[in-house]
């Protein structure tokens, strides 16, 4: 029967010391100290957690140098598998194999981002290797990429056990065992569930089975399905993902719900409500119109455009100027976001122009961006970039909803994320 391997990748061990003894109860049968953890906390957590467990203990160093020197310390803590990396020199890795024996311990090398995986592990294999590892790193699976394809090639040539890890959830485990895999790597699936032990569960009898158990969370978005992916994040989510970029504050929220679609972009003058409305036209439905008026305190927009857009499909409008009729637009049930309200318009001259580049308040917004709009502001994504923002901001997410059951259970939050450790020396 497959390995189901947590790797636990936290920065701070009392979180992960509880999740294990949560993952270890659902059934998961190896525990990877993860890199994050051995980085924040050192060989102090392949102790702890080796102590308290008493399980086989992965220590995912991700060696690249020195592989003698990085194996024993591991060993010695009590990991009894250590990961190599496969772009090491071929003297690392047998150096950290001869270091591995010495002590009944066991290499693992890790294929993340070789070029050619297979042939590596082919060549590790008759190095003395235990077993290869297909990864697509955490990173690369922002970008939409899966170990499929490459644990299949990779298990046809080797002949030693093959681990798997890359993003792997209860609907994706058993194919990766029919693929090949003999150890299956979780991390994200298991340690972001705010129930780590029905996770681990579910998971284990995903791969025991065969079977797909459907999952809502802890998957990655291709182009296709970004308006779904935007629609289950945040504003805050996004801006995070973003490294706090992007995020356009000090909007009203006028109606509706929350928005996310692509924008349709119009540069005109305070009051002049023509291009505004032309927008309207030229926008398809699912567009969001993004109407740049300088900041004016004359409205450019109000009811009977906003009836246009909810007739014709269109997912919302943004507008850096004003608005009016906002009885109406609540009435109308339809999101529209404005820096100002008044009773005012001003006359339809035609300036300016649609499907231009903006710059609201410093974030550049292209013909095609993304826009989401919620109670909290509006984020701007790049078209270019939708994919893997996308995708990080299910991950903060995720993440997040794991935090929040840490505090439910009593945790306040800074004492779940450790600030103080983590604040910055001065
Ligand atoms: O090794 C890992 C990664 O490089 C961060 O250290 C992860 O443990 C591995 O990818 C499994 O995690 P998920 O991809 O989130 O399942």
């Amino acid at each position: 029967m497959p390995i189901l391997q947590v790797a636990l990748d936290f920065m701070i061990l009392e979180r992960a010391l509880k999740v294990a003894d949560e993952a270890v109860k659902g059934g998961a049968d190896w525990i990877e100290v993860g890199t994050p953890l051995i980085k924040s906390e050192g060989m102090r957590a392949v102790r702890e957690i080796k102590r308290r467990f008493k399980k086989t203990v992965v220590a995912d160093l991700k060696t690249m140098d020195v592989g003698r020197v990085e194996v024993e310390m591991a060993t010695k803590s009590g990991a009894s598998v250590v990961t190599v990396l496969s772009l090491a020199d071929d003297s690392t890795i047998e150096d950290s194999i001869k270091a591995a024996r010495k002590y009944g311990a066991r290499v693992m090398v890790d294929l993340i981002n070789h070029p050619e995986p297979a042939k590596r592990a082919k060549e590790v294999e008759k190095l003395g290797a235990d077993y290869v590892c297909v990864h697509v790193g955490v990173d690369q699976q922002m970008l939409g990429k899966n170990p499929l394809e490459i644990l299949r090639e990779v298990a046809s040539t080797v002949s030693i056990p093959v681990a798997a890890a890359g993003g792997i959830n209860s609907e994706t485990a058993a194919d990766i065992v029919k693929n090949g895999a003999d150890i299956v790597i979780v991390g994200g699936a298991i340690i972001k569930a705010p129930n780590v032990e029905e996770a681990a569960r579910k998971i284990k009898e995903a791969i025991e089975k065969g079977i797909k158990i459907k999952s809502e969370l802890y998957k990655k978005y291709g182009e296709e399905e970004l308006k779904d992916a935007f629609m289950k994040v945040s504003t805050p989510n996004l801006s995070d993902a973003m490294h706090r970029k992007g995020a356009l504050g000090d909007f009203i929220k006028l109606g509706g719900g929350k928005v996310v679609g692509k924008a349709v972009t119009v540069r005109t003058l305070d009051g002049d409500w023509a291009k505004a409305v032309e927008a309207i036209d030229v926008a398809n439905p699912g567009d969001v119109i993004v109407i740049d008026a300088q900041d004016g305190k004359t409205a450019v927009w109000g009811e009977l455009a906003t009836w246009s857009c909810k007739v014709k499909g269109i997912a919302g409008v943004v507008i850096y100027g004003a608005a009016r009729d906002v009885d109406e637009i609540k009435k109308a049930d339809y999101p529209v976001f404005a820096r100002h309200i008044a009773p005012n318009a001003g006359e339809p001259k035609g300036f300016g122009e649609i499907g231009v580049e903006l710059n609201i308040m410093g974030v550049k917004i292209k013909p095609g961006d993304w826009i989401i709009g919620d109670e909290s502001g509006i984020a701007v994504v790049p078209r270019e970039d939708a994919v893997e923002i996308a995708n990080r901001a299910l991950d903060v997410m995720e993440h997040e909803n794991r935090i929040r059951e840490e505090i439910k259970r009593g945790g306040t939050l800074s004492s779940v994320m450790e600030l103080e450790k983590w604040e910055v020396e001065r």
